[in-house]
């Protein structure tokens, strides 16, 4: 079904999904576009709307080969659309998602990719703030680059800016993807370049690892650990790649690399990096959803279920209170995090010997899952019991005026009492 954005183009068909909007497939006067149709409360949103047009110019006049390129930004009665370049490939969550980490060479090429198109976003004054997989396509029409490692661009600049300013001046709330967020951002500062290089080194960590850093169990546990806890070794790294790695997630801002750097820097390590094989670390612990979560857990836990949650491992930008989320005192969820060194180190052994005996593993996955279903029941069941005599102790001794207590008097609703 074909519709027409603006004057110029026309939609045909939807390609992907995130939580600002939806991108469709679509036709330009200068040929195929990729159409990014803004959620119809955002486009309904006047601030929003103001500000998408004084974007304009900045935003469409970054132009380099590492950015998917803004064409155009159009605003037609309650469309609010992005006109993109078209890329022909597939975005890196999807290629996460289906080969679980990546070769060090191939995802150090990526990521190098990804550090020179914002170099130039950078020097053009254009902080992205939503550095994750989701916005890296991968370019699989253009010539491979070293080690056949697909060529990387960035897409959705300006996008998380665009769309959190309003609301930003609205309330005291931040947006981002809490696995993604810099240290800075959580403790209320404005992001500056320096939130996209920790950003992306996350997500050159996870490419090599499989997990993120600081990601594992609900949202204030993460925000939590990117404040307070140093990034754990990935074992089997190469020294030069983890000191860039560790020097970009460091927790000041002013001492991480900028981007320029730390793309001349990762393209140091391409050659020692060849034919390195994909590094072999179990996750574990990695789905909490069947845990007990603490009541100030539980509203981390609705925000994460929030629309759009079905279509990632994670849920996409959720929007967080700062100020509510690092709270040490849930140390319970700890458990859900990424292992420490030593038991990363131990598991080398230990996936060697699941991987001799394939069924024990589930077996004792399925067993920690049981005993852990069997504590929530006990818990729930003295809660219930506890309640249930508190009730029958109330009852009691209201019908009971005889029983050694003065009589309670009648309780009376405040309310007022309808006509
Ligand atoms: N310029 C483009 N060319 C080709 N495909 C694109 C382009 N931009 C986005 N897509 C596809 O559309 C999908 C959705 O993109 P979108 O930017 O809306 O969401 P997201 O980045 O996955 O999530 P979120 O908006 O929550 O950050 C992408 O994953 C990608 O597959």
């Amino acid at each position: 079904m074909a519709r027409k954005i603006g004057s110029r183009y026309t939609v045909h068909q939807v390609i992907g999904r995130g939580s600002a909007g939806t991108v469709w497939l679509g036709e330009g006067p200068d040929g195929p576009v990729a159409v990014k149709l803004l959620r119809e409360d955002l486009a309904a949103d006047q601030v929003l709307v103001g500000r998408f047009v004084q974007e304009r110019a900045a935003l469409t006049s970054l132009d380099h080969p590492r950015v998917v390129g803004v064409r155009d930004m159009v605003v037609d009665g309650s469309d609010l659309a992005l006109v993109m370049e078209l890329v022909q490939g597939t975005d890196l969550r999807s290629r996460l998602e289906r080969d679980g980490a990546l070769a060090p060479q191939t995802a150090v090429s990526i990521i190098a990719d990804v550090a020179d198109g914002l170099a130039a976003a950078h020097a053009a004054g254009i902080v992205h703030r939503d550095v994750k997989p989701e916005n890296v396509l991968l370019d699989l029409a253009a010539v491979p680059g070293p080690g056949g490692a697909p060529r990387a661009k960035l897409t959705d600049f300006g996008v998380a800016r665009l769309v959190d300013a309003p609301r930003r001046t609205r309330a005291t709330r931040i947006i981002g993807t809490p696995d993604y967020l810099a240290p800075e951002i959580i403790e209320g500062l404005e992001p500056r370049a320096a939130v996209d290089i920790y950003a992306l080194a996350t997500v050159l960590y996870e490419l090599l690892a499989g997990f993120t850093p600081f990601g594992g169990g609900h949202t204030g546990a993460v925000l939590r650990r990117h404040v307070t806890e140093q990034v754990p070794p990935v074992p089997g790294l190469p020294d030069g790649l983890w000191r860039i790695i560790a020097e970009c997630l460091a927790k000041a801002p002013a001492s991480r690399l900028r981007a320029a750097e730390l793309a001349d820097r990762l393209r140091e390590q391409l050659p020692a990096l060849a034919g390195l094989p994909v590094l072999a670390i179990p996750q574990q612990g990695r789905a909490p959803a069947e845990e007990a979560l603490t009541p100030g857990e539980a509203v981390y836990a609705e925000v994460d279920a929030g629309p759009g949650t079905h279509k990632r491992r994670r849920g996409p930008a959720v929007p967080l209170v700062p100020g509510a989320a690092p709270d040490s005192t849930r140390d319970t969820h700890t458990s859900l995090r990424r292992p420490s060194a030593q038991e990363l180190a131990s598991y080398a052994a230990e996936s060697r010997a699941q991987r001799a005996t394939p069924g024990a593993a589930h077996r004792r996955d399925r067993q920690a899952l049981l005993r852990r279903r069997r504590v929530l029941a006990v818990l729930v069941a003295v809660v219930l019991l506890l309640a249930g005599a508190a009730a029958a102790w109330t009852a009691f001794a209201a019908t009971a005026p005889d029983a050694g207590h003065p009589a309670r008097p009648a309780v009376h609703s405040t309310a007022p009492r309808a006509p």
